[in-house]
C-alpha cells in the first residue's frame, strides 16, 4: 500500500511532516544537546534501573531498526527516578546508526554525532493500560538514550551482534531469551533530560528523554555487523543495507535541557 516512511531520499525525515504534521511540533526529538546551556537540577534523583528480572523475548528486524522486545505484563523490569514521577516498564530497545565511518546517533552533543545510539523504551503502566495508549500521552513514555562510541569490543553486545544473521531482512524475528540490557550501561548514569518525542513516525510528543552523558564502547567489527542488516524484506529484489536510520536534530523551540550533574 501507499508511500511508507523510511530513511531514503523520497521518504526520509525531511518528508515525514507530510504524513505526520507533528513532525513540525514544539517538542520534537532528537535535539542537539549543548552541555553549557543545560541547567543543573539538584532535585533530579539518580536514575534507577531494575532490570534483574527482565525477560527478553525476541529480536526482530522491523524494516527500520533491530529491536529486542521484553515481557511487559508486570513491573519486572522498570526504570524510575531522575525526572520520572513513577516507574516505567521496559518494552523494547533498538538502535540507530550510520554508514561505515559516518555518524549515526540521533542526539548530538554540541554538534558531535556518535556512530550509533541505543534507545531503551519504557512506558507508564501506572497511568495507562497499554503501550499504545501511553505512546499517545504526554507523560506516557520514557526513553533512555545511550551513545555508542568505537573503541574496545563490548562483551555484552556479542549476543546481539551474533544474532543479527537471523534477522537480516524486514519482518524476520528470532527467539532472544535471557538478555539483560544492564550490561550495556556505561559506568556513569549522569544524564541530560528534556521533554521530546518518538524519533520515528508517528513522532508522538510523549517521551521524557533521559540521555546518558557517557557512551558505551564497541568495536568497529561489531558496528559492522549492524550494517549487515537490510531495510528490505527477503522477497524484495532491491537490497538496501540498513544504515543511516537516524533522524537529525530538531528545533529546541524554547525547551530547557536539565543536567543531573555539574
Ligand atoms: C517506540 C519507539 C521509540 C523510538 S525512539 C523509536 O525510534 C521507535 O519506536
Ligand atoms: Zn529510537
Amino acid at each position: 500500500t501507499g508511500h511508507h516512511w523510511g530513511y531514503g531520499e523520497a521518504n526520509g525525515p525531511a518528508e515525514w511532516h507530510k504524513g505526520y504534521p507533528i513532525a513540525q511540533g514544539s517538542r520534537q526529538s532528537p535535539i542537539d544537546i549543548v552541555p553549557g546551556s543545560a541547567v543543573y537540577d539538584a532535585s533530579l534523583s539518580p536514575i534507577s534501573l531494575f532490570y534483574n528480572n527482565c525477560t527478553s523475548v525476541n529480536i526482530t528486524n522491523n524494516g527500520h531498526s533491530v529491536v529486542v522486545e521484553f515481557v511487559d505484563i508486570d513491573d519486572r523490569s522498570v526504570i524510575q527516578g531522575g525526572p520520572l514521577d513513577n516507574m516505567y516498564r521496559l518494552k523494547q530497545f533498538h538502535f540507530h546508526w550510520g554508514g561505515k565511518g559516518c555518524g549515526g546517533s540521533e542526539h548530538t552533543v554540541s554538534g558531535k554525532i556518535y556512530p550509533s545510539e541505543l534507545h531503551l523504551v519504557h512506558w507508564n503502566a501506572v497511568k495507562y493500560k497499554s503501550f499504545g495508549e501511553a505512546a499517545a500521552a504526554s507523560d506516557g513514555l520514557a526513553v533512555l538514550g545511550i551513545f555508542l562510541e568505537i573503541g574496545i569490543e563490548h562483551k555484552g553486545l556479542h549476543q546481539i551482534t551474533d544474532a543479527m544473521y537471523m534477522v537480516k531482512f524486514k519482518g524476520t524475528v528470532a527467539d532472544f531469551k535471557g538478555f539483560n540490557p544492564k550490561c550495556l550501561l556505561p559506568l556513569s548514569l549522569d544524564f541530560w533530560t528534556y521533554p521530546g518525542s518518538l524519533t520515528t513516525p508517528p513522532l508522538f510528543e510523549s517521551v521524557t528523554w533521559i540521555v546518558l552523558k557517557d557512551p558505551m564502547f564497541l568495536s568497529e567489527k561489531q558496528m559492522g555487523k549492524f550494517r549487515t542488516l537490510n531495510f528490505n524484506g527477503e522477497e524484495e529484489e532491491s537490497r538496501r543495507r540498513m544504515e543511516n536510520n537516524f533522524r537529525p536534530p530538531q528545533p529546541l523551540k524554547g525547551r530547557t535541557v536539565r543536567a543531573s550533574f555539574r
